[in-house]
């Protein structure tokens, strides 16, 4: 069921029926967790709301990137219950985004994320509420890694516990000199939650995580990119905005792979991600599927008629 689910969203935004795409989107809403689960995604949203605080911010750009900002300085950009609830609803936008390519994720004010606010991690501390909040947040943090889109966490000063789990749910990741990720989990008596320890398995494999979460183990620049957790370095930012900020060197990092037409670049992260989660005739077919809505399209003809060169 859940794979069909990853199926249904992969084809989703190609299809040429409205009605029919909204219908795949709904069903394949909270693909990890539903009603089944025991799950209701209304209730959950009312008792985060009660801990307010902070936004999360989205701003789609004409370029077909979007930057979606983690927006609490007052406290290091952690995750207040609203912010929960607030990131839900921008990837809810972003999966209706038909013209998106791209996507940065970054924290506002110099640092990343310090993971979830512990003021309102104290006052849900029992174990139901728990679960609901780690359900609701890997759902999220599931279609956020499965947006056609190819995204990328800047991540500048700390990321920290479910700050660490929220960049491991971009497809790559960006390192400002001086910044420090960390699953801080253990030293809270936890272990990750939001999907994390699942996902950072598939990208540093399961040696490297277990030295990760085990020891806790700071990673800065040099070591994430010698395991693989980081794809980048990015130079200390001249200015705060424009040519030269950290958010301009990730824009043009990210240009080499979203140049082109979006039809395009959202079918090669689909198939990419069926080859991820499905298993291999599943994942097979679907990249058959895929292939069919970009062949004989607009940009495949026109690369026939003029009759490129690849040198
Ligand atoms: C499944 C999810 C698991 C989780 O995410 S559990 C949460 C894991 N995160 C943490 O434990 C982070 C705890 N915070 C820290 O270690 C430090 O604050 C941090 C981020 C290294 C920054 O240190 P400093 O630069 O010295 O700044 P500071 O401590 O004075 O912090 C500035 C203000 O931010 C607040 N803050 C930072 N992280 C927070 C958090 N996660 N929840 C709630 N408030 C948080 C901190 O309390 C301080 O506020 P105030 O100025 O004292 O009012």
């Amino acid at each position: 069921m859940v794979l069909c689910a990853v199926r249904q969203q992969l084809l989703s935004s190609s299809s040429g029926c409205a009605a029919w795409t909204r219908l795949l989107q709904r069903q394949s809403r909270g693909c990890v967790y539903s009603s089944i689960h025991g799950f209701n995604q209304e209730e959950i949203k009312e008792k985060l709301q009660a801990f307010p605080g902070g936004s999360i911010d989205l701003l789609k750009q004409e370029s077909g990137v979007a930057v979606l900002t983690i927006n609490n300085p007052s406290r290091m950009n952690a995750f207040s219950g609203s912010m929960m609830v607030d990131l839900e609803e921008r990837v809810s936008q972003l999966e209706s985004w038909t013209d998106g390519k791209g996507l940065i994720v970054q924290g506002a004010a110099g640092t990343f994320c310090s993971g979830s606010d512990l003021n309102a991690v104290r006052a849900i501390s029992n174990p139901q509420d728990g679960m609901k909040m780690c359900m609701f947040m890997q759902n999220t943090l599931t279609r956020l890694l499965r947006l056609p889109l190819i995204s990328v966490a800047l991540v500048e000063g700390r990321a920290l516990g479910g700050g660490a789990e929220l960049l491991t749910a971009c497809d790559f990741r960006l390192v400002a000199p001086g910044c420090v990720i960390q699953f801080v989990h253990k030293h809270m008596g936890l272990v990750p939650g939001w999907g994390g320890a699942a996902r950072l398995v598939h990208i540093v494999g399961s040696c490297q995580a277990l030295k990760l979460l085990s020891g806790a183990l700071k990673v800065e620049p040099e070591l994430g990119l010698q395991i693989g957790l980081a794809d980048g370095l990015l130079e200390a930012p001249q200015v705060e905005e424009g040519a030269g900020s950290l958010q301009q060197q990730a824009e043009n990092w990210l240009s080499r792979f979203t140049k082109g037409p979006a039809p395009v670049i959202r079918a090669v992260k689909k198939v990419v991600l069926s080859g991820r989660e499905l298993p291999l005739s599943e994942a097979l077919r679907t990249e058959k599927d895929v292939f069919g809505t970009v062949w004989g399209g607009p940009a495949n003809l026109q690369a026939l008629a003029s009759r490129s060169k690849h040198k």
